[in-house]
């Protein structure tokens, strides 16, 4: 017998493990948990000698007993790593045994099957039995390539049965854990259909069409010119004959059901193909393509979904250098949601150029995929969009997840009330926490079904089928967002709907629709639509986002020496409040070969740096400029003397509460920052090193970026993976631009 491997070593949770079934599965976790000590004792059982006396050689069990029977005698644990049908004859034969307070369990890929016999041959499921299942399947096979690390962050789904005691369950859970697998658990019948759809259907596939392609007469042919597709398709096609025998039958019902519904899928492609139906192919195409990825993402932990759970992002930015050269920020993130909205409602082909590839404009992206709209790319931010029409959208396969976004929320939200299926949208914890009454209340009115989430918040569930009835409604904000929710509303609603603003937002809604062709009213600070008329496609080119640009503006003000020339930016005059404020603070700002783009002011912008002063922010330019508040506060801060902002409650209510979360980050660089009810007050003068926090919100995380510039020593800005949201390669633009600011290595 070989002595244990010098392990750490732990309390032992039990006398005795008994593992029956001494292959890659049973013997990797016998091995795993007598190297870690957990019993006193490991014993394995095998029907194959051999693997019996390797098992002991190679130290994956103490002993092996010669018979069932006396393998189970003081059993704690009873590990079934058999062959799934094998697994019911050996249940049935340890119902015969005494086993008294043993916990058995056991690997199988389909768990309905397992529970089924014990509940027939121990008449009723023992409460001490707990099905599991360790997806850590491998091509290899047998007691010689087992391995003490094969679960290591492999899932394993544990299925307990209604009635499961939970110390037994707790038992079972523990020593997965200590394996270091991931633990779930799960109802029998959905891990039955989860596993029938994402791993037998597949399997299935693979075997079916090797054999089906072998058995031809022409086989060699299509073997020998068989590339790299086939081989990634039909690899699992080398997985154990017998073992995937013992699948398909032990879950023949979750697998017909999978394979029906595939089947159906399959019939509609023939029919596509058959038919020439282009458009059919090339949405499951750009479907299928972007859910793999995004399961590649998931798969690899790094979904966008994830990202205010991931691990925290640091940006370390270092102080002095200054900006020069020519950039072009990426596209407007405002323009670029209403391209795939109003692409995707219009009649026909729209083709849209420099679309923002961050991740809240993508959310919109996915939204209108799923809501049945072909949509191809972004490919170097050219989006094409195969329109449905106003009522060609079709419900999705569940909730609307628009993440980060508040405009995606929003806008869908007036949209989605005049549909005739039910919607649900959600989003990530910053978006979670806005408000939405501010749409879902008039849209009430305009007779829409909404629910919220407690005071107003997300998620909105929609009813569909309402008949909207058109309205005049009165702003009590000054809000793009909740104007073009009710205008996208109106199109459908029965009459002439109005909005009236209490200040000019941007009015990117209103010009887009008559870009595609929809008659809009705009007299003052009323606009109106009405429905019964089309939206025909178009071409779109999405100008450089002002926002991501004011970044640039501040960074080349306020470090000395700079020099910098912003292209293509677009200067909608409902967006430049920033470049007003700058100027008013003393900016040296040049607007260059101003023109017009598809409907949108664009210009140059050069800035060189300036010695900037402390202004009072006039009140009218604050929704001019909403988005851009914190880099302005940055350029407040170096500026002399002091800045005052008022009007500007809105702030609170954005990705975090950019009054506070500034003011907070600025006094901790050694700024003098009170922040008031709606604004703030900042004294320009010295700013020191330190560590602030963007809590998620992307304008902060780029704001304090820029303040580095001035800062006395590095700047540790935490939280800032949500910067991907509008402004996807940031730390590689200001890094061109002469910024020394870059993801802190290891965070
Ligand atoms: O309509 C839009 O695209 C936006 C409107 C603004 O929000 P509010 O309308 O809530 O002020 C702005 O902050 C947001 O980034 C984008
Ligand atoms: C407020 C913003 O966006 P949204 O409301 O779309 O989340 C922003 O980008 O600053």
């Amino acid at each position: 017998m070989t002595a244990r491997p010098s392990q750490p070593r732990r309390e032992p949770l039990g006398d005795r493990l008994v593992v029956i079934g001494l292959g890659l599965i049973g013997g990797s976790f016998a091995k795993g948990v007598r190297e870690l000590g957990l019993f006193n004792e490991v014993v394995g059982f095998d029907l194959d000698l051999p693997s019996r006396r390797q098992a002991v050689e190679l130290g994956v069990v103490d002993r092996c007993a010669e018979s069932l029977e006396e393998a189970c005698v003081g059993a704690t644990v009873i590990q079934l790593a058999v062959p799934i049908l094998a697994a019911e004859k050996v249940l049935a034969a340890l119902a015969t045994l005494p086993l008294g307070e043993a916990v058995v369990t056991d690997v199988g890929s389909a768990k309905g099957n397992i529970v089924r016999c014990a509940e027939q041959v121990f008449q009723g499921v023992p409460a001490r039995f707990v099905p599991g299942h360790p997806i850590a399947g491998s091509e290899q096979s047998g007691v010689t390539a087992a391995k003490s690390t094969l679960f290591r962050r492999h899932k394993v789904i544990l299925t307990p049965p209604p009635g499961t005691d939970p110390a037994a369950l707790s038992l079972v859970d523990t020593l997965w854990r200590a394996l270091e697998a991931d633990v779930e658990h799960m109802d029998v019948r959905h891990h039955d259909e989860v596993l029938a759809a994402t791993s037998h259907l597949p399997h299935l596939l693979a075997f079916g069409l090797v054999d089906s392609l072998a058995r031809r007469h022409e086989n060699l042919e299509i073997f020998r010119y068989a590339a790299g597709g086939f081989r990634d398709f039909t690899r699992i096609a080398g997985s154990d004959p017998l073992m995937w025998h013992d699948i398909f039958l032990a879950n023949r019902e979750a697998v017909l059901h999978t394979l029906d519904a595939f089947q159906a899928d399959l019939d509609l492609l023939r029919a596509a193909i058959e038919q020439g139906d282009g458009h059919h192919l090339l949405g499951v195409f750009t479907r299928a393509r972007v859910a793999r990825e995004h399961f590649g993402k998931i798969l690899a932990r790094r979904a966008y979904v994830d990202v205010m759970h991931s691990k925290d992002l640091i940006f370390l930015a270092h102080p002095g250098g200054s900006l020069s050269g020519r950039l072009r920020v990426p596209g407007d993130k405002s323009i670029s949601h209403r391209s795939i909205m109003l692409g995707s409602l219009a009649d026909g082909v729209t083709e849209v150029e420099g679309f923002l590839e961050g991740e809240d404009a993508l959310a919109t992206l996915q939204a209108f995929r799923d809501m049945g709209v072909v949509i191809e790319g972004p490919n170097h931010g050219r989006v094409t969009v195969h329109g449905v029409g106003l009522d060609g959208l079709k419900p999705p396969p569940g909730p609307l997840y628009v993440g980060n976004s508040g405009t995606s929320m929003r806008l869908l939200a007036g949209l989605l009330s005049a549909q005739p299926f039910d919607t649900v949208l959600a989003g990530d914890a910053s978006l979670s926490k806005r408000p939405m009454n501010r749409v879902a209340i008039p849209l009430r009115e305009m007779g829409a079904v909404i629910e919220t989430g407690p005071e107003g918040r997300p998620p909105l569930h929609i009813k569909g089928g309402q008949r909207l009835t058109a309205m005049h409604y009165e702003m009590p904000m000054a809000s793009a967002q909740v104007k073009s929710c009710l205008l996208l509303a109106g199109l459908y609603a029965n009459g002439q709907t109005s909005v009236t603003e209490p200040a000019p937002t941007r009015d990117h809604t209103e010009r887009m629709l008559r870009g595609f062709g929809y008659p809009v009213n705009v007299d003052g600070s009323t606009a109106r639509v009405e429905s019964g008329h089309r939206l025909r496609s178009t071409r779109i080119e999405v100008p450089a986002d002002i926002s991501s640009a004011a970044f640039f503006l501040v960074a080349a003000s306020i470090a000395p020496g700079s020099d910098l020339v912003l292209e293509h930016v677009g200067i909608n005059p409902t967006r430049t409040g920033v470049i007003e404020i700058l100027r008013l603070m003393g900016a040296d700002l040049e607007l260059l070969d101003q023109r017009e783009v598809g409907g949108e002011p664009v210009a140059d912008i050069r800035v060189r740096s300036a010695q900037l002063k402390g202004i009072d922010i006039p009140e009218d330019l604050v929704p001019l400029a909403i988005d851009e508040f914190p880099v302005l506060f940055v350029a407040a801060a170096c500026a002399e003397g002091r800045t005052v902002l008022r009007g500007a409650e809105e702030l609170r209510v954005k990705e975090s509460d950019r009054i506070q979360v500034m003011a907070d980050g600025l006094q901790a660089l050694g700024v003098n920052a009170q922040p008031t009810a709606d604004g703030i007050l900042i004294e320009g003068g010295p700013l020191g090193a330190g560590e602030v926090h963007s809590h998620g919100d992307h304008r902060i995380a780029m704001s304090f970026s820029v303040a580095a510039l001035r800062a006395s020593g590095p700047i540790r800005i935490h939280d800032c993976a949500n910067v991907a949201t509008s402004f996807p390669n940031f730390l590689a633009l200001a890094s061109t631009a002469g910024m020394r600011v870059a993801e802190e290595a290891n965070s």
